[in-house]
């Protein structure tokens, strides 16, 4: 059974000119799909109609098997952690008690809930030291990890995750891919990625959608769309930045090292590639 279902989902907000059409898209527990789109494409609204934070004009949408008009929506969010790029940490409380928001509202025991706090920080690549600061004494990147500290403390097997770390400068955005995959594999959860940076879709997807005007152009693995884009709209989309970000970083670096310890002529490395394009 999918863990998200969309059967023939419409949504239109104003003009009746409908922002996600006729959308069907079934997901699994475990998968990590990122959905790609140029902006105003209906990424969030879609990503929204699986926590009720939007409700579609037609269609079903089911979640754990069950149609989102009979879950309750407290309960619905509760099961479910939600990442958005302006975190939004309560700047009063505590990094802790931040992460414990939904264990508190859930009236968790403290032994247990101190316990979890320790485990997610050191988790999302923090201190425990950090757990007694407050949202202003960390910086972007650190509040992005408390945020997702934060959406794993209910133990929710879906994560939502809208731009996450969109705002955060490129080494830190690299650092928390990286946590974002290890998490992901250690605690198998089901994560719905919105971005919409090429790079990081391929990265971290393992299904990955492409929505066009609110309709799925194409979806697959990176190996799929680059490879086999199946229309022009899909293979302009990706174009050579996708060539590029297929290509193994591993080689690359030995490549950069024998370049910059001139083992090896730059000019020769274009030489062999024009060989077999030739
Ligand atoms: N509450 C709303 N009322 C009216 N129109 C809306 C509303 N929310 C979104 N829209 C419109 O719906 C379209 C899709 O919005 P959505 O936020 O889903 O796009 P997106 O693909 O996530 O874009 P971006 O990459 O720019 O964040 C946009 O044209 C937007 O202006």
């Amino acid at each position: 059974m999918p863990i998200i279902e969309f059967i023939n989902v419409e949504k239109a907000y104003i003009n009746n000119d409908k922002i996600i059409n006729n959308l069907n898209l079934k997901i699994y527990k475990g998968e990590f799909v990122t959905v790609l789109g140029e902006s105003g494409c209906g990424k969030t609204t879609m990503l929204k109609m699986i926590n009720k934070l939007i409700s579609p004009n037609d269609g079903i949408v089911k979640v754990y098997g069950k149609d989102i008009k009979n879950w309750n929506t407290i309960d619905l969010r509760r099961s479910i952690g939600y990442v958005i790029q302006q975190i939004g940490l309560f700047p009063h409380m505590t990094v802790e008690k931040n992460i414990n928001y939904v264990l508190n509202l859930l009236k968790i025991k403290d032994e247990y809930k101190r316990k979890t706090a320790n485990e997610l920080i050191e988790l999302v690549g923090l201190d425990r030291s950090y757990l007694s600061r407050y949202p202003r004494e960390l910086s972007g990147g650190q509040r992005q990890r408390v945020g997702v500290a934060r959406a794993l403390a209910a133990d929710p097997d879906i994560i939502l995750m809208d731009e996450p770390f969109g705002a955060v400068d490129e080494i830190n955005r690299n650092s928390l891919q990286n946590e974002i995959i290890k998490i992901q594999k250690r605690l198998n959860k089901t994560i719905i990625f919105v971005t919409h940076d090429i790079n990081e879709a391929l990265k971290l997807g393992s299904r990955i959608i492409l929505l066009n005007k609110g309709k799925i152009e194409q979806m697959g693995t990176k190996e799929d769309l680059i490879y086999k884009p199946n229309s022009e709209f899909v293979r302009n989309f990706f174009g050579i930045k996708g060539f590029k970000s297929m290509l193994d970083e591993k080689i690359m670096i030995e490549l950069y090292e024998k370049v910059l310890n001139k083992h090896i002529d730059v000019e020769d490395v274009y030489d062999k590639i024009k060989e077999v394009t030739l």
